[in-house]
């Protein structure tokens, strides 16, 4: 999907909402153990419940790996079953030397080799050009690079003083050489909202794939006074409080009920910034 086209679904749903599906086993309604595989069934629930107020699905791949041949099987049904017109985002931040990134590429992109065809992937940008390239050089697909991130830890390396600026503010002044906004996302928690106009000054066209609304506090509004540009220019995703807003027999309802919420906002931020 190209950036026009994201747009479009953008309009279309009146949102710029991405699911997380982040998976636990431990934490999914214990109904549906009696399934063959709960896990698929939580998902595709999930999915059904919330596919026409999403643009966008973000499974996180360390909840799926954590749970070995069979996550991996899931992971890749996870992904048949999702929409084609919607978004797909393989959360798996990768990135090595130039031939294992190209191997780590099509594990999420080559549907032929793979059985995943994902639209983007999260990427780590800590081993330069020749690590990020190889998943560039699928021309359809996206990379996101990490700038910004939602966590604690961020501050350690990410707000670094270099002789030009934070080194997040050089890992996006850099990479932003290597593909242009058609190409090239960056990832932006949303807990980071007095910095989205600092951002926005250095990527002012690129979709910013913007996590951490809802478990972890960020505020949508924050983040859309100074993150939205005239194509939206943003994917906010929430995993865990609209996934585990429910955990009985009606989980998919509370579920929607929640990406509602999220989708409502949305819409009236849509609509007051004129873009629909
Ligand atoms: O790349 C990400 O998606 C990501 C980056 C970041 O800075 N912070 C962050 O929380 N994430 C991911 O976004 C999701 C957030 O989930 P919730 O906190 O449950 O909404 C998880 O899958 C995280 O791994």
């Amino acid at each position: 999907m190209n950036k026009k086209q994201l747009f479009e679904q953008i309009k279309t749903k009146k949102s710029f909402l991405c699911v997380g599906l982040d998976p636990v086993m431990e934490q999914i309604p214990r109904h549906l153990l009696k399934y063959d595989n709960p896990v698929l069934e939580f998902n595709k629930q999930l999915i059904d419940a919330t596919k026409d107020l999403c643009v966008a699905y973000k499974p996180n791949t360390a909840f799926f790996e954590s749970m070995g041949l069979k996550g991996w099987e899931t992971l890749i049904r996870t992904w048949e079953y999702i929409p084609k017109d919607i978004f797909t985002i393989a959360d798996a931040k990768r990135g090595d030397i130039g031939n294992t990134s190209a191997m780590y590429a099509d594990a999420f992109f080559n549907k032929e080799k793979s059985g995943m065809g994902f639209d983007a992937i999260t990427v780590a940008p800590y081993m330069g050009k020749d690590s990020v390239g190889p998943f560039l050089n699928h021309k359809d697909k996206w990379v996101i690079l990490l700038a910004l991130t939602s966590n604690i830890g961020h501050s350690d390396f990410q707000l670094h003083q270099t002789p030009e600026g934070k080194l997040y503010e050089e890992v996006i002044r850099i990479s932003s050489a290597w593909a242009d906004s058609e190409q090239l996302m960056y990832v932006v928690g949303a807990t980071r909202g007095a910095e989205f106009k600092n951002i926005r000054r250095l990527a002012p066209d690129n979709f910013l794939l913007v996590p951490g609304v809802g478990a972890q506090g960020g505020s949508l509004a924050d983040v859309c006074t100074y993150g939205l540009n005239d194509s939206c220019g943003l994917l906010v995703n929430s995993a865990r409080s609209i996934i585990y807003a429910g955990n009985g027999e009606d989980f998919a309802e509370k579920a929607r009920a929640e990406a509602l919420k999220l989708q409502q906002e949305m819409e009236q931020i849509l609509l007051a910034a004129g873009l629909i």
